[in-house]
């Protein structure tokens, strides 16, 4: 760049090119507006940049116990030093950071304490178990080029074994592991399905790849009528039944432990649900399931699929970089968009595609399909 002429360019002006120059930069800097602009940009890209170390001083904060010994009591860094066993100065140092990422705050008599986004994150259900988990898929992101050139076994793709084994033998001591942790962070997500897709006029909802049975929990108590069914690997169905035994509606749910890549899935409900379920697999895996949907749904039955989603052509700040490079780690899914997952149940037969628009998209986004009478 630096011996081009800034000035005289050849017609179309490229904008990419011009702030890409330093001397245009420099000139920048000199104007109000421009100073006031080239500052703006550059917090932004400093904080781009140092996402990935906040990301992990919260990490330290919730694996050392530091957040939940804060809400216990305010404490000075010399006391939490001992308490967990590291270096005071270096507990110094991470508190620091957690002021300046307005997660703690410290007092005037030297303790620290909770700020409101740090007890933000203890009221969260299932956030701290998710932060945890995020080791892996860190671990997987330190060499982003690696991962993009791909197909690697990757630290996620262990985490979560469906993904490797097509569903054969995930282990019932890792499908306990991950349904657990899908169960923390399922009441959110039950919230914003249920508020985008109301279940009104409903016998019995089947539950794809349900899990452990969190979101039928959370239906079921919103809704004493409805009856419903779940589907998922047999390793899975032991910690289904003791969700549900303990929710107290284990005789309103037919547990059925079966892959849904074999065979027919069973009939008997009027609505399906998948439940942050098409996004860990390739688009053929998700044809055949939305096909196995369609064939055991009656006329006039619902799909209500929910998971996060892509802006599609917006690219979403939340879904489009940490869910697109989380489903990339994981290795055989997608974040696909509304409009894509849309087109896919289309092909599979449904009508009467709804995207309402997500709340929080960070949790979930939702798509309701009918089959046709
Ligand atoms: C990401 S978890 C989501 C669980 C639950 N729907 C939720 O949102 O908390 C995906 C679920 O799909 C299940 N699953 C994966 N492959 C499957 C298969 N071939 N047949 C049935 N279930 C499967 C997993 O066991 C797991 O419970």
């Amino acid at each position: 760049m630096s011996g081009a002429p800034l000035m005289g360019r050849a017609w179309p002006l490229r904008w990419d090119r011009l702030v890409a120059d330093s001397r245009f930069q420099a000139l920048a800097a000199r104007l109000p507006f421009g100073r006031s602009l080239a500052r703006r940009d550059g917090r932004a890209i400093f904080d781009i940049l140092q996402g990935f170390v906040a990301a992990q001083v919260l990490g330290a904060l919730v694996e050392t116990g530091l957040l939940r010994r804060l809400l216990a009591a305010p404490a000075r860094a010399d006391a939490l030093a001992l308490a967990i066993g590291l270096p005071p100065e270096r507990v110094e140092i991470l508190l620091r950071a957690g002021v300046a990422l307005r997660l703690l705050k410290r007092r005037r008599d030297g303790r620290h304490a909770l700020a409101r986004r740090g007890a933000a994150i203890l009221g969260v259900p299932g956030l701290e178990a998710m932060i945890a988990h995020n080791r892996a898929f860190y671990a997987d992101m330190a060499d982003p080029v690696a991962l993009l050139r791909g197909p690697e076994e990757t630290e996620l793709s262990r985490f979560w074994p469906y993904v490797l084994s097509g569903g054969d033998g995930v282990g019932r001591e890792s499908a306990e592991r991950y349904s657990d942790l899908m169960a923390q962070s399922q009441v959110l997500v039950a919230q914003d399905t249920l508020r985008q897709a109301p279940l009104a006029r409903l016998r019995c909802l089947m539950d794809v790849g349900g899990g452990s049975g969190a979101f039928l929990s959370e239906v079921l108590r919103a809704r004493p009528g409805l009856s419903a069914m779940l589907v998922d690997l047999p390793e899975v169905i032991p910690a289904a039944r003791a969700r549900l035994a303990r929710a107290g509606i284990a005789d309103r749910v037919t547990l059925c432990p079966q892959s849904f890549r074999d065979g027919p899935l069973p009939r008997g409900a009027d609505a399906i649900s998948l439940v942050r379920v098409l996004y860990d697999h390739d688009d053929a895996s998700v044809r055949a399931l939305l096909a196995r949907c369609f064939a055991a749904l009656p006329p006039g039955g619902r799909l209500i699929v929910s998971e996060p989603m892509s802006g599609g052509d917006r690219p979403d700040p939340a879904t489009d970089v940490y869910f697109a490079f989380y489903t990339m780690a994981m290795g055989t899914g997608c974040t696909r968009s509304a409009t894509r997952i849309s087109e896919m149940c289309r092909e599979a037969g449904f009508t009467r595609l709804r995207r309402p628009r997500p709340q929080r998209s960070f949790v979930t986004s939702v798509v309701t399909a009918v089959k046709p009478d």
